[in-house]
């Protein structure tokens, strides 16, 4: 028998600072038929938040140093402020949304990085997805929203980044679903060109995707996105995009599609 649909959508920090485009986005996302989970980042947030604290951010390879000021602040952030007022707007639009951590049902248990070369403090790597209980709050027709942060089954929270959580969240859901992956951003797709907004690679495969990095076309951010899709794909995710917040519509063709 066929695998019943749901699509798992991630929305990034520069949508959520843009009151404007976070409500068009709920909106579309309130109006998507089918079984669905948001994950959201809040990158931005944190960083300006922690900033009035006067606790200085530190990324290295798109991740945050997490010390113990700064968990406690995407604490605050992720599971609150931004998660909160998600679930609050989609109450608004009928939709019975419940915020989520990764402690919270057991949903997403992580490891604490181990040290190497960098210290990354309290970041998890993710290390198994409960999808049995993720599928009694789907089954109860309720929608997840989860943040970016995980626990350790010790009582230790940890940070991770909202593309990784979506990636493994929809691989630990396959089990279950015909899984597909929406990372929704501000930009229409991956750009050929950063300058030409409408320069859209419509499909990036493997090969592709080695060239594109030599090239320098693809850096920043969308290394370890584009790193997760592979990784999804690999572990029996259906189909993963990458667009704008409209992409997941019928009239939305403009996108790009990763395939192995
Ligand atoms: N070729 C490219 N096309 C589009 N975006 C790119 C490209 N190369 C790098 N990027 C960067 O990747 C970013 C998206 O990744 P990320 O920083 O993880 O954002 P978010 O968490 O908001 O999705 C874009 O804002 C853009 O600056
Ligand atoms: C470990 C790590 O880097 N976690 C991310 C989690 C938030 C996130 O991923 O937000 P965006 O999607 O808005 O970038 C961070 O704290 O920035």
């Amino acid at each position: 028998m066929d695998k019943e649909k749901l699509s798992i959508i991630k929305i990034g920090g520069n949508i959520i600072e843009d009151a404007t485009s976070l409500d068009a986005f709920l909106e579309l996302f309130s109006n998507l038929e089918g079984k669905k989970i948001l994950v959201h980042g809040g990158g931005k947030r944190a960083t300006s938040i922690a900033s009035k604290l006067g606790i200085e951010s530190k990324m290295v390879n798109g991740r945050r140093i997490t010390d113990k000021e700064t968990l406690e602040v995407i604490t605050m952030v992720y599971g609150g402020l931004v998660n909160k007022n998600v679930v609050a707007k989609l109450q608004a639009l009928n939709i019975d949304a419940i915020g989520l951590t990764g402690a919270d049902i057991n949903s997403i248990q992580s490891e604490k990085r181990p040290v190497k070369e960098i210290d990354f403090g309290f970041v998890g790597d993710v290390k198994k997805v409960n999808h049995t209980n993720i599928d009694k709050l789907i089954q109860a027709d309720f929608t997840p929203v989860f943040c970016a942060i995980t626990h350790d089954g010790n009582g230790q929270l940890l940070n991770t980044n909202a593309d990784t959580i979506t990636s493994q969240v929809a691989v630990g859901m396959s089990n279950l679903y015909e899984t597909s992956i929406y990372y929704c951003f501000e930009l229409n797709g991956v750009l050929q060109d950063f300058n030409d907004k409408e320069s859209v690679i419509k499909n990036i495969n493997t090969d592709k995707y080695k060239q594109l990095l030599e090239d320098n076309i693809i850096v920043d951010g969308m290394i370890p996105k584009i790193d997760n899709c592979f990784d999804a794909l690999q572990n029996g995710v259906e189909k993963v995009h990458i667009g704008n917040t409209s992409m997941f519509t019928k009239e939305n063709n403009n996108f790009t599609t990763i395939t192995l």
